[in-house]
Order: structure tokens, then C-alpha cells, then sequence
């Protein structure tokens, strides 16, 4: 049977990309999705906003939510210090074969812990499982519907603390109305919008950066 887009991704890494160089498997991927196939990698234009986000917050613990190839999922752990790891939920456990694999040959798998399974089961055990205090930046980019429900319970459970940076991708497109009017009007939240296009697209859209104040 044909092979899945995914995996049509992960053979561009492993023809094009060199074992070892996160930046080299960043391209190849941006590269495969430009010329031969789109696919829903954050991209290399809100990736740079992604890495600036990053660099800024120089986080500890990250988490990330959707890692599909685990294209964003490098972008991030490339950027962490020794000791600073990230936690990225993967639902589809399609998705999260390929994503280990891209993870692997990026050379990154000590920065990275990947988990198998539904955010609303998996972010109330985060503390006791991975020993994991609060977040210092929590990456949105998952199913649009879960951001505002996972945002909350994240609250619920202690994970946001002042400080915390929520980074949110596809707030215009595909959009996450509910999520926005929440961060955006919220007295606890300090959000700040970056304008960017949807990935290798002319198509409008961006992220949504919120910063936790406190309660
Ligand atoms: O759906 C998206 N991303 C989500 C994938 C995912 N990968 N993992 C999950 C997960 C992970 C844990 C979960 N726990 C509970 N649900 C979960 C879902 N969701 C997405 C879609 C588009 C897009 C834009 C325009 C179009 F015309 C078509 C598509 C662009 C993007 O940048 C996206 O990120
Ligand atoms: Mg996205």
C-alpha cells in the first residue's frame, strides 16, 4: 500500500539530512514540504518566531503539545542546554513512530521524552510521572479544540506558574477562537500576537505568545 506522509517525510530526513545535525534535518523537512508535499510542521517562518520564543525563555522543562514528525519538537530541543528537556505529546501513534525516528537521527532523543497519548489523560500525571515542578514554555500545537480545555487543566494541576510561557501555533489558521478570547481577555495572561503566514503558504496566520502573571 502507499506509505503515509509521514513516512514520506522521515525518508527525506534519512536521504537528505545528516545523522547528528538537527539544523540539516529542520531543512530537509522544510525543503520536502515546500517542493514536494505540505504538510503541518510549524515551518520554518513561524519556526524562527518558535526559536526566538525559545532563546528568549532559555526554558528547563518545555512542553510540547502535538509533535506529529517532531519537526518543532527539534527546533526546540536543538536550542536547550544540557539538563533542559522537552515533553512532547504525540496522540497518533503513527505520528509518534515516525517522530522518534526523526527525533533519533537528529541526535537529540537525550532532550527529549516522547509520550504516547491524549493530553487530558496524560497532563494530570506530568508532575508525579516526569518529577516535573511547572512548565517554563508550554507549545500549543495539537488538536485546535484541545488548546483552551488543556490550558485549563494545566492551570488546575499546578503546571503554570508565574512566569510560565504559553506559545500557541495556528491561532488564525485552522484558529482557536475560544483559546484566544481566553488568553487575550484573561487578567492572569500578558498575551502578545506574531503575524506570520501558515506554513509554506501566503495564507495568513500566527502565534499567540501569553505569559502566565499569577494569580
Ligand atoms: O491539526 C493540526 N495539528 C494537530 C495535529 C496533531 N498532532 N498531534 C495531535 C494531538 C496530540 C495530543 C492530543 N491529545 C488529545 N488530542 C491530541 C492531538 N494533533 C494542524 C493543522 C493545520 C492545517 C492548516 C490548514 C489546513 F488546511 C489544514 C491543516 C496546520 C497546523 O499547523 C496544525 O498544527
Ligand atoms: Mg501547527
Amino acid at each position: 500500500t502507499r506509505t503515509s506522509r509521514p513516512q514520506r517525510i522521515l525518508k527525506a530526513v534519512q536521504t537528505k539530512a545528516t545523522v547528528g545535525d538537527p539544523q540539516s534535518v529542520i531543512t530537509a523537512i522544510d525543503h520536502f514540504c515546500r517542493h514536494r508535499e505540505w504538510a503541518m510542521n510549524v515551518g520554518d517562518e513561524k519556526g524562527s518566531i518558535l526559536d526566538s520564543v525559545v532563546n528568549e525563555v532559555s526554558p528547563v522543562t518545555v512542553l510540547e503539545l502535538g509533535t506529529y514528525c517532531g519537526y518543532s519538537t527539534v527546533r526546540i530541543a536543538r536550542l536547550l542546554p544540557p539538563g533542559a528537556c522537552v515533553i512532547t505529546l504525540e496522540f497518533n501513534p503513527d505520528y509518534a513512530a515516525i517522530a522518534r525516528q526523526v527525533i533519533k537521527w537528529s541526535g537529540l532523543e537525550d532532550k527529549v521524552q516522547l509520550v504516547e497519548g491524549a493530553s487530558g489523560d496524560w497532563i494530570p500525571w506530568m508532575k508525579e510521572h516526569f518529577g516535573v515542578q511547572a512548565f517554563d514554555l508550554v507549545f500549543l500545537d495539537h488538536w485546535k479544540e484541545r488548546y483552551l480545555p488543556d490550558t485549563k487543566l494545566l492551570e488546575e494541576c499546578g503546571l503554570i506558574q508565574k512566569g510560565t510561557v504559553l506559545l500557541a501555533d495556528n491561532v488564525i489558521c485552522p484558529g482557536t477562537p475560544d483559546y484566544l478570547e481566553y488568553v487575550r481577555n484573561s487578567p492572569h495572561y500578558n498575551s502578545q500576537y506574531y503575524r506570520s503566514h501558515l506554513e509554506y503558504t501566503k495564507v495568513e496566520d500566527g502565534l499567540e505568545k501569553s505569559v502566565f502573571l499569577g494569580y
